[in-house]
């Protein structure tokens, strides 16, 4: 269903150069609960200034692309808006190369962009989802790929880290950081429990499902990802976690392509080359019904609103019983087996 958005936000998005979308999924009325309703944001969006550009002119470009965004996210009313995966830096970990990049990194409870999305929340009240690279000070200076949770406050409601690190392609996350240690988090907000599963932990089920086990409403999936690897399977993922986990997802990917100064290879004997490839954009939120908004386009910069009824969530969940019939005792005590050393899988042979 379409959502009626104000008429200057469509102007604003307009001379801001950004696609403006805006959708409703409807619950069925219930007796016994009202409505609960909660209108999210997602911002896919091209990098403003040149990877060579300096590090704090790129981050403070991309604040006022950010700032532009979320003003328009606040006149169509958005409750809680999610950036894309590392949104305050270009995707450069494809070059191996530490410098310039791990400078983007930034501390998650005073950096500069935790304090500027702590001032965008209090102005609108809104919940801020922040993914960016984060610098553990109190860890030995660490880096993790994190998303800071803000509340409508402008207080920190926490942080939760990126699971699953990519092995795949020029995804070389892995020279930068380690799977994230914080668990499946989920954050009590105003608005609805609300949890952040970062781009590559789309491909695990079993993510998904902890942050739903955990009693996320609403799992958003801020990511960065090409066309080549990836577009055929975009539409399906998180889509298929919503039904799944009888909950709304919410998919995130940048929108472009990137220009790195060094050339880089990607161990497949072809030739050394300076970018990524395409990211598709192609935003969407799918709810626990199955059904799913029209995504972003695949090369602007984007803000799809959405409206959800929360109470879906559970009508799914009464019609279907997924929590109910999944044998979660069993998969945890067959896991629990199958990770040790010694085990052999039951496998009968005539
Ligand atoms: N950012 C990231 O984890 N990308 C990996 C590729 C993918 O998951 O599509």
């Amino acid at each position: 269903m379409s959502l009626d958005l104000p008429r200057r936000a469509f102007e604003a998005a307009c001379q801001g150069d950004f696609e403006l979308q805006g959708h409703g999924f409807e619950a069925a009325e219930e007796q016994m609960r009202r409505p609960q309703l909660v209108r999210v944001g997602l911002v896919q969006n091209k990098t403003p200034l040149p990877a060579e550009a300096p590090v704090v002119e790129q981050v403070s470009a991309l604040h006022r692309r950010i700032e532009a965004i979320v003003e328009v996210a606040a006149m169509c009313g958005v409750n809680i808006i999610c950036f894309q995966e590392a949104w305050t830096m270009p995707f450069a970990f494809c070059t191996r190369e530490k410098l310039p990049w791990t400078e983007f990194a930034e501390s998650a409870e005073d950096g500069i962009t935790t304090r500027f999305c702590q001032k965008l929340a209090k102005k609108h009240s809104m919940v801020v989802i922040s993914p960016i690279l984060e610098r553990d000070r109190d860890h030995g200076d660490v880096l993790w790929n994190t998303a800071v949770v803000i509340s409508n406050s402008g207080a920190i409601l926490g942080k939760t880290r990126k699971n699953h690190i990519p092995r795949v392609g020029d995804f070389n996350e892995s020279t930068y950081y380690m799977e994230g240690n914080l668990g499946h988090p989920v954050f009590q907000t105003q608005f609805g429990r609300i949890a952040v599963n970062i781009c590559y932990g789309r491909h695990h089920p079993l993510n998904w499902l902890m942050y739903s086990i955990n009693g996320a409403e609403i799992i958003f999936n801020p990511s960065a990802t090409i066309g080549t690897l990836s577009e055929s399977l975009w539409p399906i993922e998180a889509r298929n976690a919503a039904i799944a986990n009888h909950c709304f997802t919410c998919a995130i990917n940048r929108v472009g392509e990137e220009h790195f100064p060094n050339e880089f290879t990607s161990g497949d004997g072809k030739k050394a080359h300076q970018d990524f490839g395409y990211f598709y954009g192609s935003s969407y939120v799918a709810a626990p019904d199955g059904s799913r908004t029209p995504g972003l386009s695949r090369n602007r910069d984007g803000l799809l609103v959405t409206e959800l009824d929360l109470n879906l969530c559970r009508q799914m969940n009464d019609v279907w019983n997924f929590k109910m019939t999944g044998r979660y005792e069993m998969y945890a005590r067959e896991l629990a087996e199958a990770v040790k050393p010694n085990y052999s899988p039951p496998i009968l042979k005539e």
